[in-house]
């Protein structure tokens, strides 16, 4: 008898050759992710993935189980969402499991470590919009330079697959706790040559919410942030890391912060650096950190990952703001 689609569709996914993506022990405390490495259990004790998948699919729905290594004892056990993981992690770490032999369970959480060589593939396999000094491409939605704007009525449709390994990375990151609530759903990949920067901006308020990531890979830049003095207190900041220069453009007043971006950093530009201080990437091939000369030998690529604003912006910087305009 031919099962029907529904029958196929209560079956989960099982895969018995290794993880599409890597997997890795988590690198900060209280890190978690969707995904379980599970030891103790796996073909080499007599248990197949399909054994396995059909204890923790009681928990939630499954991506798919697969061999952590060739040891053939330990399996990355990957779930749609987190809280089917943190759910499976709190029933069965630790406990002897009936449905699997009796064998206790080692269980910790395993993150999707994304390959930044995927990703460059990916976006070079892709059409480049060229533009007078670098080439850029825009997903969700397109960011028009000349309004310096999106239009929000036309969606591109949703972010690429290529980049959820990156999207489930930055929200199972403590450090950005407030991201998990905000669904990013526009990508501009920047490709600068080497000596090429970015000139100073403020990403319009009412394009995007407050949250915006920039991941470099490939070559590195200095990105560095200018807060000119509008009337307004000037933020309390350590002296030792503030420059006050006068500008060479413009002759205006600023104070000054540089951040070094190195290739596989992920930078987020969040509340007054948001939206009080302008963010610029000088136009140089080589920079000094520290007092050390970094070579842009390479091309940067950036991805910025960014939420776009529907209604209009409230932020506590109406001097800087659009909406209020
Ligand atoms: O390349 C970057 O990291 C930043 C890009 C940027 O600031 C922008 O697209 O608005
Ligand atoms: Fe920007």
């Amino acid at each position: 008898m031919e099962e029907s689609p529904e029958e196929l569709q209560e079956g989960h996914l099982v895969s018995l050759n290794s993880p599409p993506n890597r997997f890795g022990r988590p690198k900060n405390d209280g890190e978690v992710s969707p995904n379980l490495f599970v030891a103790n259990c796996g073909p080499a004790v007599g248990l197949s993935h399909d054994d396995i998948a059909s204890v923790f699919c009681k928990f939630g729905e499954l991506n798919g189980v697969y061999g952590a290594d060739e040891s053939g004892t330990r399996v990355i056990v990957s779930y749609s969402d987190l809280g089917s993981a943190q759910a499976a992690m709190m029933a069965l770490h630790g406990q002897p499991c009936s449905e699997l032999g009796g064998r206790s369970l080692y269980i910790r959480y395993s993150v999707l470590q994304p390959n930044p060589q995927d990703l460059l593939q990916a976006v070079d396999s892709r059409p480049w919009n060229c533009l007078a000094k670098r080439r850029v491409q825009h997903y969700g939605y397109e960011f028009c330079y000349d309004i310096r704007n999106v239009n929000t009525k036309r969606c591109l449709g949703e972010l690429p697959s290529f980049l959820s390994p990156t999207l489930e990375r930055i929200s199972s990151c403590p450090a950005f706790k407030n991201a998990d609530s905000i669904v990013l759903d526009q990508l501009t990949v920047n490709e600068y040559p080497p000596g090429v920067g970015l000139s100073p901006h403020i990403d319009t308020h009412s394009a995007f919410e407050d949250l915006i990531f920039s991941l470099s890979l490939a070559g590195p830049c200095i990105m560095e942030f200018r807060r000119y003095e509008d009337g307004a207190q000037l933020p309390r900041v350590a002296s030792s890391t503030v420059t006050k220069v006068e500008s060479p453009e413009d002759g205006s007043n600023f104070i000054r912060k540089a951040i070094y971006l190195p290739p596989r950093s992920l930078l987020l530009i969040s509340g007054e650096a948001r939206y009080a201080w302008h963010h610029y990437i000088p136009h140089h091939k080589i920079d000094k950190v520290n007092g050390r000369v970094i070579r842009r030998a390479s091309r940067r690529v950036s991805f910025t990952l960014r939420k776009v604003r529907t209604g209009l912006c409230k932020c506590e910087y109406p001097q800087y703001c659009d909406s209020r305009k």
